[in-house]
């Protein structure tokens, strides 16, 4: 090749065309990773092409510096998706390919600043100057990401040339290395000469030195232990021997060093998953299992819903179809919605498929993640298990993604772009490589059911739980409702916990059984407020009233959940000074310490991000449940495919968290979440109850999932939406308008609103730009305009792509998010 079209990490929908040195042009091939001139920075780009002739071409064409990859790091069908997804969620393609790499493996410039001289007054006035320049008082020199992370704020990279060139700071641009790249070590062997084992014991004879002796029979014993190539620093002490000691066996021919990679692995520290069961899949299994594994067979593209009720198995389909697909020498992805929630289901995944499954998850370091996409991109692994991103894992020769719990909204991105939505891509890959695609759920999502009914997917229904060995089903468990009005009306309302739910609790720990108590809402209490004048603390960031939490010592602190500040309380109300301070409403940690109030004799464990943040935080505590403990409380961390025999009661302290937001998706999650938890209520031999207290008795979500009724549910929320034109019916979008000074984010969203009507189809319809219903999240200011299309998807896209194409840039540290099928309006 001698010229290349590259993609770049640019918001700009375009590649850029670059001249190939000849020392390069055997080297450099499509998905390749090559560093570029770009303006007065050097980027890491992706090859998309070969480019046009050089002789063709108009403008001075300048050449790429080097071609970082001796494989790919994008495969053609990669490029391919990552465009279909630039193109559908309206982004560049280099964002959406960013997505699909590693972090960390792009050479990175690093700007590294000084103050020269002392500024003159109207810079350290300047809003985002003064700032700046005060931070680099005193300072030899740092880094801008450095200043960038000590002030909490962006540094615009424009100031700083600007500074720079009026002489009161010094640049200084250097190119840094790939952050990760695969790790070696060394390892130790006899050489060619003296491998024989008799070998050995000749040349402790011939050498002098002990430490020399020491280290072959060192080396000796590794091998008779199997251990032919030990790590060096494994055998210096071992030998209790130093470098110079090996350094001179090494010199002499006797023994000689290797480099190899060590591949770091997430599963090290994980529990051996143990032997895999043998199930015979059941009726309704195997009819599912049957249309999945004529389309494996086929080769050709097909995408299923498999609606399979709660502990109905879906997890054993997965895994027969699976063992089809490696078996025709394909390779498939998992997707679920969290590794850390759903370690049941990673597990019985490791218990089938061993050491060809890359775990990818959340918690993983930087070199870790390199390290598993690293091996499924040379093939050397063949399952990708994962949340969302793990739908872009770099394999070739796909046969089958599954998209586990389907309606999980943590599929969708959020930021930064692209704002892809994991199951839409599972379906557009699967399509790509003439693979299949399972969609699996309990409650499945209104747009698939929908996708199901126009024919795009094929249903599967599995109706029934897995049949204990008598061949009986276990029975959906019994769900029945506390109305807390009622019971606050006959003052029998203490606590949280209401009498038939505390009776109902009671009763499992006599027979020795477990209960799972849902409670969506972290920390103590949601709010503090004065009784006398009503004031409530707000986040100093953040329109949002302050939660109070419990610390480890039992006192109080409170703390922001959108920006993470933390305060100590006040004794006394600061606007008032009356000492009459009312926590309000009901948090995770306060039904604990009820809990532990009414049941002074049972096991509590609480299950919520602040009592898992530690790595396998939430695998600690499931295996305290597996053990035996009585109760898992928790948040909706706790409703997913937990799958414990003795659970025989759930309880939801209150169902009405979340029912009332103003999103149209409200009771959707409200009815997916009660039908999730409810159902890891009596999966095995043993009856299970679930009690749901609620305010609300008569909500439609509520009533739906008291009698199990997925398809009721459906059909009558299907009907609302159509009439709204709300998806599945109609599409959506919206446009983010973010930034410090509301005024200029109010602005910004009326004018490029008002061009996004001007370059809309006629059947489009635009809201007017509101604040988000939290307005300031992290200082930031936030607008919103929602678009509608009866018709088209394509529709929105376009007009969303011109109008940002003709738009142009907008002002520093304001931002405009385009989220194509967004989900949560708030
Ligand atoms: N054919 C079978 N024979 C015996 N046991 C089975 C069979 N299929 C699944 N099981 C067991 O039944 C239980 C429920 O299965 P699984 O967790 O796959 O259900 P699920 O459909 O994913 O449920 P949920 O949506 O509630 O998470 C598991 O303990 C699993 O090992
Ligand atoms: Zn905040």
């Amino acid at each position: 090749m001698t010229t290349v079209d590259v993609v770049l990490p640019v918001p700009v929908d375009q590649t850029y065309t670059y001249g190939v040195p000849t020392e390069m042009r055997d080297t450099v091939d499509i998905g390749h990773r090559v560093l570029v001139p770009f303006g007065k920075r050097r980027l890491t780009g992706v090859v998309a092409s070969e480019g046009p002739d050089p002789e063709s071409v108009d403008f001075a064409l300048k050449d790429i510096l080097d071609v970082l990859d001796e494989r790919p790091a994008c495969s053609e069908e990669m490029l391919r998706l990552t465009k279909w997804i630039a193109n559908y969620y309206v982004c560049s393609w280099g964002e959406a390919i960013k997505a699909a790499l590693p972090s960390g493996i792009n050479v990175k410039s690093t700007h590294r600043l000084r103050r020269t001289e002392e500024p003159p007054g109207q810079w350290v006035e300047h809003e985002q100057a003064g700032p700046l320049l005060a931070d680099l008082e005193g300072r030899d020199d740092t880094t801008l990401s450095a200043i960038r992370k000590r002030l909490g704020t962006t540094v615009p990279l424009g100031l700083v040339r600007r500074l720079a060139a009026e002489g009161i700071l010094e640049v200084n641009t250097q190119l840094s290395d790939a952050r990760v790249s695969a790790k070696t070590a060394t390892y130790v062997r006899f050489s060619a000469a003296f491998q024989h084992p008799s070998a050995a014991a000749d040349l402790v004879e011939q050498l002098r030195g002990s430490k020399q002796k020491a280290l072959i029979e060192a080396l000796a014993g590794f091998r008779e232990e199997g251990t032919p190539e030990p790590l060096r620093t494994d055998l210096l002490e071992r030998a209790e021997a130093s470098h110079s000691s090996l350094n001179s066996l090494v010199d002499k021919g006797m023994v000689e060093t290797v480099e190899k990679e060590v591949v770091r692995s997430p599963l090290d520290d994980l529990p051996d998953p143990g032997p895999a069961p043998d199930h015979t899949l059941h009726p309704s299994q195997q009819e599912a299992y049957d249309a999945v594994a004529r389309a494996v067979e086929d080769q050709s593209y097909q995408t299923f819903l498999l609606h399979g009720i709660t502990g109905s198995g879906k997890t054993e389909v997965y895994i027969a179809a699976l063992k089809d697909v490696l078996a025709q020498g394909r390779t498939g992805i998992i997707l679920v919605p969290e590794i850390a929630l759903t370690p049941q289901t990673v597990q019985r995944f490791r218990s089938h498929f061993g050491d060809t499954i890359a775990v990818l998850h959340s918690q993983m370091s930087m070199g870790e993640r390199f390290d598993a996409w690293r091996q499924l991109r040379d093939g050397e692994l063949s399952i990708a298990i994962g949340p969302r991103s793990a739908v872009l894992a770099p394999m070739d020769n796909l046969g089958l993604i599954v998209v586990d719990e389907e309606h999980e909204s943590s599929y969708k991105q959020f930021d930064p772009a692209p704002r892809y939505h994991a199951r839409d891509v599972a379906v557009m890959r699967a399509y790509l490589n003439d693979a299949v695609c399972v969609l699996g759920s309990a409650t499945p999502s209104l747009e698939s059911v929908m996708n199901a009914e126009w024919g795009k997917y094929t249903r599967l229904n599995m109706p029934e739980r897995v049949p204990d060995s008598s061949g009986t089903s276990a029975e959906l468990p019994n769900v029945e409702i506390v109305d807390l009005t009622l019971q606050k009306r006959k003052h029998q309302l203490e606590g949280a916990l209401s009498e038939p739910l505390r009776a109902a609790i009671r009763a499992r720990i006599d027979r020795g059984e477990q209960t799972i108590l849902l409670q969506n809402r972290r920390g103590f209490a949601p709010v503090i407020e004065c009784c006398d004048c009503g004031w409530a603390p707000l986040c100093r960031d953040c329109s949002v009233t302050m939660t109070v939490h419990k610390t480890r010592s039992g006192g109080r602190m409170l703390q922001c959940h959108y920006c993470g500040r933390t305060e100590p309380t006040m004794r006394a109300c600061p606007s008032c000074n009356s000492q009459d301070l009312h926590q309000i409403g009901t948090g995770t940690q306060r039904v604990e310490d009820e809990l532990n109030d009414v049941f002074p004799d049972a096991e509590v464990l609480r299950m919520d991000r602040d009592s898992t943040r530690k790595k396998h935080g939430h695998h600690k505590i499931l295996s305290q449940f597996r053990n035996g403990a009585d109760i898992l409380l928790g948040t909706q961390m706790i409703a997913k495919g937990l799958d414990f025999s003795r659970v025989t009661l759930v309880g939801v302290v209150d169902a009405d968290v979340g029912l009332l937001l103003p999103d149209f998706r409200a009771e959707e999650r409200t009815f997916q979440l009660l039908t999730q938890v409810a159902g890891r209520a009596g999966r095995a031999d043993l009856r299970g109850e679930v009690i749901l207290q609620t305010r609300n008795p008569e909500h439609k979500a509520l009533q739906f999932a008291l009698d199990h009724d997925f398809d009721g549910f459906a059909a009558s929320e299907l009907e609302d939406r159509k009439i709204l034109s709300y998806p599945p019916f109609g599409h959506l979008a919206t446009v983010e308008f973010r930034g410090p000074k509301e005024a200029r984010v109010e602005r910004l969203a009326e004018n490029w609103t008002k061009a996004l009507r001007k370059h809309s189809a006629s059947d489009v319809l635009i809201g007017d730009p509101s604040p988000a219903s939290v307005k300031r999240v992290k200082k930031q200011f936030r607008y919103r305009t929602v678009l509608k299309s009866r018709q088209s998807q394509k529709h929105l896209q376009s007009a969303l792509r011109r109008t940002e194409q003709s738009f142009g840039s907008v002002p520093n540290g304001y931002h405009v998010s385009i989220d194509v099928d967004a989900v949560g309006l708030l």
